[in-house]
């Protein structure tokens, strides 16, 4: 019953809808006595031979009355309770969403996609029962239980009651004892599924490289065995399900056997009439429900409990990136605008707090200036990029912009200054122009155009066969990696943030474009800030100030020209690049 105590909060909430439902139910119950009571009294009267033609029509008419009102009585009641239970799963799975949204990486790092889904679907479900065939099964065990055997007991005769209901303390111990090896087995099988879930999650999105990689049976093999693993672990709890009914059908049978031995007893010595006993014989069918109820209930509670705690798991997450916006209004906050100023004296990962990953990373930019990042691999451009982008706080040192320490900054406020253009971009399923205009929805066609001249977008996106409302994503057609590169900067400039990043993100265009795309980023952003971080030293050499990393510190810094009269790592790298620019050139 703790389930229900755990639900607190939502049915204090929904209060009134389960006041409601839970009253139409019980009027149900109570209108389900009214036809064994009118059948017995007939029974009796006919027994008698007593009963006229007049009588005959309003018993039928009672009957007809009390179908009438448990057909509205049910309706109500399923409006209301199964209503609160899909209200009790948007806002599970509401809150879930949010939470993920505002989790730091490290969460995504220990939980893998297939689990979070698992969390946000399967165990939703099973918590939505609760609130619907949960309190269904609770009240309908005790209501139309208890009112049932009340009936009997006053219609009929309270000895043949108690003698008949001789097995149900049985049921009780019994369901307990399997309510609680369901509870671990379901919770196994729930672990079972997010496993699997995550197996299939990661070969969908990978099917390529392991097609490439003649990978496919071997994958195929290790779906099957965890497949063959979650089977298992399901059998075991279908096992134990599977003995709730035939323990209450034997239960129900003794019930009608002692009633047939010790009620047919009572009419032979008349105790009881021919039609109490017909009454009573309804009466145990009535509580055939009510006796599934608690088993049912036990298992409900049993699987909800298992996945409200899973989902509480993850709901009680802390991320560690703490917002300094939590419970105000970010929405009026005036934008923020300004130098942006990098000081950062190190920074280690949360999962190696001993390995400094960046150190004395300084840097000053104006509004209007552009920073290039540039080094070797895994030199730290992308962890400078993910500090900026607030992705990790637990740096020394500081980030101010527009005057303000990051750290003080509503995440809201802050993150809707930041474009960020990655590597690897993502494309929604939707049209080219719904994709541009993903961060600013009520932008028109025309600034949808503009974004895309200015990114080298437009005339590719004229080629295709529905220009800007080509489906493009998963269920639409395929973009070249250049493309998407070009699509994912429209989408920036459109949003005309205060700080942009591209993070090589115009690794898969050619120079000619890239230098086009450049130009125009140079003049649309003459008044903010642009961090560019590249393998291709030509996507840097227009910054105002370029910083070559190694190994997490600043190794050389300064504008193109200084860094080719330093001669060292830039240097060396700019003419290897223009030297291989060249020989691509005349293989043209
Ligand atoms: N989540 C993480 N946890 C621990 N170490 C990490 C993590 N991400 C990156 N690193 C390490 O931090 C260092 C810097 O990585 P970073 O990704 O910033 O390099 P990079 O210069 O951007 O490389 P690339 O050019 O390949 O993108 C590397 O040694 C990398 O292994």
């Amino acid at each position: 019953m703790d389930t229900f105590a755990k639900l607190g909060w939502f049915f204090k909430a929904h209060k009134k809808r389960y006041l409601l439902g839970i009253t139409a139910l019980i009027l149900t119950s109570a209108a389900n006595l009214v036809p064994p009571r009118i059948l017995g009294m007939m029974a009796d009267q006919l027994d008698q031979g007593k009963i006229s033609w007049g009588q005959f029509a309003c018993y039928i008419g009672a009957i007809l009355v009390a179908a009438l009102a448990l057909y509205l009585f049910r309706f109500y009641w399923r409006k209301e309770i199964y209503g609160g239970a899909a209200e009790l799963e948007k806002e599970m799975r509401g809150r879930l969403f949010w939470h993920f949204l505002q989790m730091d990486r490290t969460f995504f790092q220990r939980y893998r996609t297939g689990d979070l889904m698992a969390r946000a679907t399967n165990d939703v479900q099973a918590v939505q029962f609760v609130a619907g065939d949960g309190v269904l099964t609770l009240v309908d065990a005790i209501f139309t239980g208890g009112a049932t055997l009340i009936a009997m007991m006053c219609f009929v005769d309270w000895r043949l009651t108690l003698v008949a209901m001789i097995p149900l303390p049985f049921l009780a111990v019994l369901a307990r004892y399997l309510g609680t090896r369901l509870h671990d087995a379901y919770l196994d099988s729930q672990a079972a599924f997010s496993r699997l879930n995550n197996k299939t999650q990661e070969s969908l999105s990978g099917i390529k490289v392991l097609k490439t990689f003649g990978q496919s049976q071997q994958d195929a093999a290790a779906f099957n065995k965890m497949t063959y693993e979650t089977v298992d672990v399901n059998r075991k709890v279908f096992r134990i399900d599977s003995l709730y009914d035939p323990l209450i059908t034997i239960i129900i049978g003794i019930t009608y056997m002692i009633t047939i031995v010790y009620g047919g007893t009572m009419v032979t010595n008349k105790t009881i009439s021919l039609g109490q006993l017909i009454s009573f014989v309804a009466y145990i069918g009535t509580m055939v429900w009510p006796m599934f109820a608690i088993g049912y209930l036990f298992n409900i509670l049993e699987r909800g409990s298992a996945s409200y705690d899973r989902i509480m798991g993850l709901l009680h997450e802390k991320s560690l990136i703490a917002d300094a916006g939590e419970g105000l209004d970010t929405k009026s906050m005036p934008k923020i605008h300004g130098d942006l100023r990098c000081h950062v004296v190190a920074f280690a990962y949360p999962d190696e707090p001993d390995q400094d990953v960046l150190s004395d990373i300084d840097f000053d930019l104006k509004p209007g200036q552009t920073l290039g990042l540039v080094g070797r691999v895994g030199s730290g451009k992308t962890t400078i990029i993910q500090l900026l982008m607030r992705e990790f706080d637990n740096y020394r040192g500081r980030i101010v912009f527009g005057g303000r320490d990051i750290r003080q900054i509503p995440l809201d406020v802050y993150l809707n200054e930041i474009s960020y253009v990655p590597q690897n971009n993502f494309l929604f399923s939707t049209s080219v122009r719904d994709n541009i205009a993903f961060a600013k929805p009520e932008a028109s066609l025309e600034e949808v155009e503009e974004a895309a001249k200015k990114s080298a977008l437009h005339d590719d996106i004229l080629l295709f066969e529905k220009g800007y409302d080509t489906m493009v994503g998963e269920n639409g057609i395929s973009l070249s990696g250049g493309q998407k590169q070009r699509m994912s900067i429209a989408r920036a400039l459109l949003r005309d943030s205060e700080i942009l990043i591209l993070d090589d993100a115009l690794s898969a265009v050619d120079a000619k474009t890239e230098k086009a795309v450049l130009a125009n980023l140079r003049a649309e952003r003459a008044d903010k800030t642009t961090v560019i971080a590249a393998h291709r030293l030509s996507s840097v050499m227009d910054a105002d100030e370029i910083l070559v990393m190694a190994q997490g510190k600043i190794a050389e810094r300064g504008t193109h020209e200084e860094l080719l009269k330093l001669n060292g790592w830039y240097a060396r790298m700019w003419r290897r690049q223009e030297l291989a620019a060249k020989v691509g050139e005349s293989d043209e």
